[in-house]
C-alpha cells in the first residue's frame, strides 16, 4: 500500500509495508511520476493533495495506467477522535485534518500541530480532541523570498536560518521570518493551555520541522511522518 502527500512544494510518497511506515520518498513535480510508481509497484494508493489538480491527474493517470487502484481522501467533520473546528470543514486543507488526526493517535492530551512546508499551519487541539482552530502563514522560504523579491535593499543572498537576533540584512531576515513562525507557535501554545494542560505539546512536521523545533522552547516532538499517520488511519479504516 502507497500513502501519497501532495504539497505546494513536492510531494511526499510512503509505502506501508509489514504494518510499518517506511522511510518518505520525495517527488518533485518536475520529475515524472510514472517510473517511480513503477518502482514503488503498490497494491493501491491513498491519497492527500493540496495541490493543484493537475498534478493530482499525473498520479491518477499514471495509477490507472498501471492498473493501481487509487482512493483520494478529504477533510471531514469528525474521525478518528478529532472535531474539526472550522466553520465549514470542507475548506480545511486535507495535509492539516490528516496531521491533527497523526497527532491525536500519538498522544490523547491538548496538543498544537505545526507543519511547516511552503505555508506554515497551526492548529490547535484540546484534551478532547476538539480542533480549537488554527492559522495559516508563510512557510520560511515564502516569507524571506517574498521580502527579498519586494524590497531592493532587502534583496542580498539568503543566510542560514539560526536562532538569535540578526547581525547582517540576510540574517537578519532568515532570523526574523524563523523567530516570527516560533512566537506564533509560542503564542498558540498560551491559547491552548488550560487546567488540564497547563504546557500543551507541540508536534511539529513538514519540510522545515527541524528548523522550526531548534527555535522553540515549549516541550516539542517532531515527526517527519505526522501527515502518513493520519492518512494511515484512513487506508486502513477503508
Ligand atoms: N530537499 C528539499 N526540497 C524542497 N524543500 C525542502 C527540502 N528540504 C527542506 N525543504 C524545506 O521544506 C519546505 C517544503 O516542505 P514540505 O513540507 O515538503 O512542503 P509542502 O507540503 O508545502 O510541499 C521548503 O519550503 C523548504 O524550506
Ligand atoms: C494551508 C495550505 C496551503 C498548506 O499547504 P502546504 O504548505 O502543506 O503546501 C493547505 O493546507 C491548504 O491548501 N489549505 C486550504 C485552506 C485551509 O486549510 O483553510
Ligand atoms: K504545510
Amino acid at each position: 500500500m502507497l500513502l501519497i502527500d501532495l504539497g505546494n512544494t513536492r510531494g511526499k510518497l510512503v509505502m506501508v509495508s509489514n504494518g510499518e511506515l517506511q522511510p518518505s520518498v520525495y517527488w518533485d513535480y518536475d520529475h515524472d511520476i510514472v517510473s517511480l510508481l513503477n518502482q514503488l509497484n503498490p497494491s493501491a494508493i491513498y491519497m492527500a493533495s493540496v495541490a493543484p489538480l493537475r498534478i493530482e491527474q499525473r498520479i491518477i493517470d499514471a495509477a490507472v495506467a498501471a492498473g493501481i487502484a487509487i482512493n483520494r481522501v478529504t477533510t471531514e467533520a469528525e474521525r478518528f477522535g478529532v472535531v474539526n473546528g472550522y466553520d465549514d470543514y470542507h475548506q480545511m486543507g486535507i495535509d492539516r485534518w490528516l496531521a491533527m488526526i497523526g497527532a491525536r493517535q500519538l498522544r490523547k492530551q491538548a496538543c498544537v500541530v505545526v507543519d511547516a512546508g511552503t505555508a506554515v499551519t497551526i492548529d490547535a487541539l484540546d484534551h478532547q480532541g476538539h480542533h480549537l482552530g488554527g492559522w495559516i502563514i508563510p512557510g520560511l522560504a515564502l516569507m524571506t523570498t517574498s521580502l527579498m523579491q519586494r524590497s531592493d535593499k532587502l534583496n542580498v543572498p539568503a543566510a542560514e536560518f539560526g536562532v538569535g537576533f540578526g547581525f547582517a540584512t540576510g540574517q537578519a531576515i532568515s532570523r526574523g521570518a524563523l523567530h516570527a513562525v516560533a512566537g506564533a507557535v509560542e503564542q498558540a501554545c498560551a491559547l491552548v493551555a488550560d487546567s488540564v494542560t497547563p504546557t500543551p505539546m507541540v508536534v511539529v512536521t513538514g519540510g522545515d520541522a527541524q528548523t522550526v523545533a531548534a527555535a522553540l522552547s515549549a516541550p516539542t516532538q517532531i515527526v517527519p511522518d505526522l501527515v502518513f499517520k493520519g492518512l494511515r488511519c484512513y487506508a486502513e479504516a477503508i
